[in-house]
C-alpha cells in the first residue's frame, strides 16, 4: 500500500520548545521520521513524503507548502483511492510506530482509523474516492463524520503504539520508555533521563 508521510519540515514540533532548541527540534523530528519510514517499509508499505520543503532524503517526495489539510487532501484527489488502490497517510510523529501496529491499517474498510491520544488522527488508510481530511482540533470525530457524510464504512485501528504521537514534552516520557529506534536514542543522546518518583514518571535532561 501507498503511504504519504506529511512532514513539516521547517518549523517542526513547536509544542517542544519548551524542552528542545529549534535546531534540536529539526533533528528530533527528524529521528522520528526515519524511524516512521523504515517501520513503513519493514511492513511492505511504499512510503511517500508529503513536505513543506525538500527533505533530501532517498524516498519519493511531493513538496508542497500549503497548510497540512489542504496538502494532504490534493494528494487524495492525485491518488484517487479506491479498494484495489488504497492509499495510507501516517503522521511522522510516531516515534513508537513498529511494522505489527502499522500493519492494522491493511485491515478491510473504506476508511481506516487510528486516533491520536487527545482527539486527533494519527494514521488513516483510505480506500473511498470522496473522502477528505480535515485535521487539527478534534479531527478524529471529523473524520468519522466525513466518512459517513460520503458513506464511507469505517473501521478504527485500537493501537497504543500508532495512538502515541509525540506532541508534547510529557510524551517524550513514552518514547524513553518504549522507543526502540532513532528516536529513542536521539534523546538519550541529548541527556534526557527518566525521574522516578511517587507520582507518574517525569523527564530530566543531564549534561
Ligand atoms: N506537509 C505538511 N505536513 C505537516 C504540516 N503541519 C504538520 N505536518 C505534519 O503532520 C503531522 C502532525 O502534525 P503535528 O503533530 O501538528 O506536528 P508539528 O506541526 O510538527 O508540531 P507542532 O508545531 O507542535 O504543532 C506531522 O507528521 C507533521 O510533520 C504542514 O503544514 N504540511
Ligand atoms: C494534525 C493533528 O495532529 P495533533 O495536533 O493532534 O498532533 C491531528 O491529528 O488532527
Amino acid at each position: 500500500m501507498h503511504a504519504l508521510v506529511p512532514f513539516a519540515a521547517e518549523r517542526p514540533k513547536t509544542r517542544l520548545a519548551t524542552v528542545l532548541s529549534p535546531d534540536e527540534r529539526r533533528s528530533f523530528a527528524d529521528a522520528m521520521l526515519s524511524d516512521v519510514l523504515s517501520a513503513l517499509e519493514e511492513a511492505g508499505f511504499s512510503p511517500r513524503l508529503l513536505a513543506t520543503e525538500s527533505t533530501g532524503r532517498d524516498v519519493p517526495e511531493t513538496v508542497d507548502d500549503r497548510p497540512l489539510t489542504e496538502a494532504v487532501n490534493a494528494a487524495l484527489v492525485d491518488h484517487d483511492p479506491s479498494p484495489d488502490r488504497p492509499l495510507a497517510v501516517v503522521a511522522a510523529d510516531l516515534a513508537l510506530a513498529t511494522p505489527a501496529a502499522l500493519s492494522w491499517l491493511t485491515a478491510d474498510g473504506d476508511v481506516v482509523i487510528a486516533p491520536g491520544r487527545g482527539g486527533g488522527t494519527n494514521a488513516l488508510a483510505v480506500r473511498h474516492p470522496g473522502f477528505r481530511v480535515d485535521y487539527h482540533g478534534a479531527s478524529y470525530l471529523d473524520h468519522l463524520r466525513r466518512a459517513r457524510d460520503v458513506g464511507a464504512s469505517v473501521r478504527e485501528v485500537d493501537s497504543w503504539r500508532l495512538a502515541t504521537d509525540v506532541d508534547e514534552p510529557s510524551d517524550l516520557v513514552e518514547v524513553l520508555v518504549h522507543g526502540e529506534r532513532e528516536a529513542r536514542d536521539w534523546l538519550v543522546d541529548a541527556g534526557f533521563e527518566l525521574e522516578t518518583g511517587d507520582g507518574r514518571v517525569d523527564l530530566t535532561r543531564t549534561g
